[in-house]
């Protein structure tokens, strides 16, 4: 048997721990905009608070806040929640959030990054606690909207008044991540686990698997659309599949031919040297050697993130996807 975790679903959150209090949701980007506005549809009280007036203010604006700036939205605020970039927390930490916050406001967390690596060290009167969607925001979102919720981790890391474990909940309720299910973490376990998900497989492992097949299938000759079809754009159609059936149900939606070849295949390009790898990035990430390594890159003005961006923009994969998009969208199910 496998240990199971716990698991909080709608049945046993209640939106009550947070009913009428005052919460600053600050930023308004990827998680920002979408918890602001689940909590608002779910009935709670939002207040965005930004630096500045700018992209995420209209867009707070047009979507029906009245932002305010940082050191006014927590002011009176009972919840304070950091959707701001993890590099910028800090900063706006020290400089809008502790001067000007309300003795005892809740601090909470969408990533325990500034939390874990001692970036923030939070008053000892405040709950400090965390929701993390495991998913984007946009899709944090679109799931709210169609009655569905991204799943999220829930951790304490200051339990004051006894109840952050409830609120944490609330809010999970309230962004809808309880319609599917709020799972039992560690402000340690998320941190790790989120930084080790998106480098080896989420955001780094996939990409460059993607380019390593796309890239190779080109230089042998093929074409590109052929081989961006079968190597990029089909991933989600697999994907899919994992995620409702699991990777048993993919096994079994796939040809024979597939099935051996996946099988055989797979394990001799994703080899023992891929898993020690694997192995020695998570262990960067928990010795904090990965976290020294991101402020270094983000205080010099992050010249990797930048040149990576650029590179991608130029490449030959994203120039296909440009050239395809109108295709792929007009075959995509329509609502
Ligand atoms: N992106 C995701 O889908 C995702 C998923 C799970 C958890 N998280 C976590 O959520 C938090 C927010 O991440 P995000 O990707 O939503 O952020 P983001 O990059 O989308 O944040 C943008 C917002 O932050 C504001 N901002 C940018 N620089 C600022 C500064 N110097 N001072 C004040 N405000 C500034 C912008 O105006 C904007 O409103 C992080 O802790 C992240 O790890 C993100
Ligand atoms: C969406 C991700 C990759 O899961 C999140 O962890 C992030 O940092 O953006
Ligand atoms: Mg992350
Ligand atoms: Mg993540």
């Amino acid at each position: 048997m496998i240990n199971i975790a716990k698991i909080y679903t709608d049945k046993d959150a209640s939106l009550d721990a947070l009913k009428g209090k005052k919460i600053a949701v600050l930023g308004y980007g990827n998680q920002g905009r979408a918890w602001a506005l689940n909590m608002k549809d779910s009935g709670l009280n939002i207040v965005v608070g930004l630096e500045r007036q700018g992209k995420s203010w209209e867009k707070a604006t047009k979507d029906g806040f009245k932002p305010v700036k940082t050191e006014d939205a927590v002011k009176d605020a009972d919840v304070i929640i950091f959707l701001i970039p993890d590099m910028v927390q800090r900063t706006v930490w020290l400089e809008k959030v502790r001067p000007n916050m309300k003795k005892g406001a809740d601090l909470v967390f969408a990533h325990g990054f500034n939390i874990h690596f001692k970036m923030i060290e939070p008053p000892t009167d405040s709950d400090v606690y965390m929701v993390a969607p495991k998913g984007p925001g946009d899709t944090v979102r679109e799931y709210y909207v169609a009655g569905g919720g991204v799943p999220v981790l829930v951790a304490t890391y200051q339990d004051v008044s006894g109840k952050a474990l409830e609120k944490a909940l609330a809010i999970a309720k309230g962004i809808g991540a309880t319609r599917s299910g709020a799972l039992v973490s560690s402000f340690k376990e998320e941190t790790e686990t989120d930084l080790v998900g998106e480098q080896t497989i989420l955001v780094g492992g996939i990409m460059e698997l993607m380019k390593s097949a796309f890239e190779t299938l080109v230089e042998m000759g093929y074409q590109p659309e052929v081989a961006y079809f079968e190597t990029i754009n089909e991933v989600k159609m697999i994907v899919d599949i994992i995620h409702s059936k699991g990777l048993s149900g993919m096994l079994r939606a796939v040809s024979d031919t597939a099935k051996y070849g996946g099988i055989t295949v797979g394990k001799k390009v994703i080899n023992e040297d891929v898993r020690k790898r694997i192995r020695e990035a998570a262990e960067r990430v928990r010795s904090g050697e990965f976290a020294a390594e991101w402020v270094e890159e983000y205080n010099k003005g992050m010249p990797v993130v930048i040149n990576g961006l650029k590179e991608n923009d130029n490449s030959l994969e994203q120039k296909v996807a440009d050239e395809l998009r109108e295709l792929i969208e007009r075959g995509k199910p329509k609502k």
